[in-house]
């Protein structure tokens, strides 16, 4: 079965996105992965270090849409084997730890994970929590974590990867995209299929630009942005001015400016 698109949130294309009333820059899939780089070669703040803070503000999102505590509730946690399965990995760890039952669905056998990825699986595998690498999720989950691809996609979603899209999306439950809904290639906004219909995206550090495209944007949902620990001296090397977005939270809405009006500066719409 396959499902219809869900409404868009904003009536209108976005032409720009704010966070209350600080604007937002968006960054190319080029400029991310400079970051990435240059958290690690440069500063040295380990990948570890960013998929930790990037899974802990995935669980506390998943948290607050399940209405403050997950104690008992049914989340499915659909894991990639790159560094978007990663966070997937840690916010089902996270989650568990605090009360959930999480079904934690592998796109591949544990033994193709690497580097920072199969570090977290390990460490749910020390835990003796269970892992699922065949088969489809069992249906009824109050919430379904999308952490299968993020700027990684390099095509449209192939295999068990494309299998699992089309199950999250017949489920009546939402779902909660990392980073970017699985199936969009991020820098352009060419949305592929199948994809990732989500109630929700947390965006990691910065929104990507394709997430201004129109065809992207009823793929979104809600849209917010995550403190993974970019520091400002990384962005202003880019030529990116980032203001104190994450001041009060560690992770924030953003909202849409629909379009810039003549003179360039219209005030942003929820
Ligand atoms: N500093 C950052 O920005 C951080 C990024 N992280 C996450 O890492 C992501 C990027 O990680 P990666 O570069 O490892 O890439 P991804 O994890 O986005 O994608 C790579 C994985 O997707 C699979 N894949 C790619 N195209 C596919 C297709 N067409 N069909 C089926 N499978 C496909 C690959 O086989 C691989 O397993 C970001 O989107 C973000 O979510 C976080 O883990 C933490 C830090
Ligand atoms: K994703």
């Amino acid at each position: 079965m396959s499902i219809q698109p869900r409404p868009p949130i904003y009536p209108d294309p976005c032409a720009a996105f704010y966070a209350g009333a600080e604007p937002v820059p968006t960054v190319t899939t080029t400029q991310m992965v400079e970051v990435d780089r240059a958290m690690v070669e440069d500063y040295g703040i380990s990948l570890l270090q960013m998929m930790e803070n990037a899974g802990r503000a995935l669980a506390g999102q998943a948290r607050r849409q399940l209405g403050g505590s997950v104690v008992g509730q049914r989340i499915t946690v659909l894991c990639g084997a790159g560094n978007n399965g990663g966070g997937g990995l840690v916010a089902a760890r996270r989650l568990q730890d605090w009360g959930a039952q999480v079904d934690v669905t592998l796109v591949h056998h544990p033994d193709e994970y690497h580097g920072v990825p199969q570090h977290q699986l390990q460490i749910l595998q020390a835990l003796h929590r269970p892992v699922h690498s065949a088969g489809l999720p069992s249906p009824g989950a109050a919430l379904t974590i999308d952490a299968l691809i993020g700027y990684g996609l390099n095509s449209a979603p192939q295999g068990r990867a494309a299998d699992l899209i089309h199950w999250a999306n017949d489920q009546a439950a939402p779902i909660l995209a990392l980073d970017t809904p699985s199936g969009i290639e991020v820098g352009s906004g060419q949305v592929f299929q199948p994809a990732i219909h989500a109630a929700a995206t947390l965006i990691l550090a910065l929104p990507k630009q394709g997430f201004l495209h129109p065809e992207v944007q009823p793929l979104l949902g809600t849209l917010l942005v995550a403190d993974i620990g970019v520091p400002p001296e990384l962005y202003l090397r880019l030529g990116l001015e980032v203001s104190s977005i994450f001041a009060r939270q560690d992770t924030v809405a953003l909202s849409c400016q629909q379009d810039l009006g003549p003179s360039g500066e219209a005030s942003p719409t929820a």
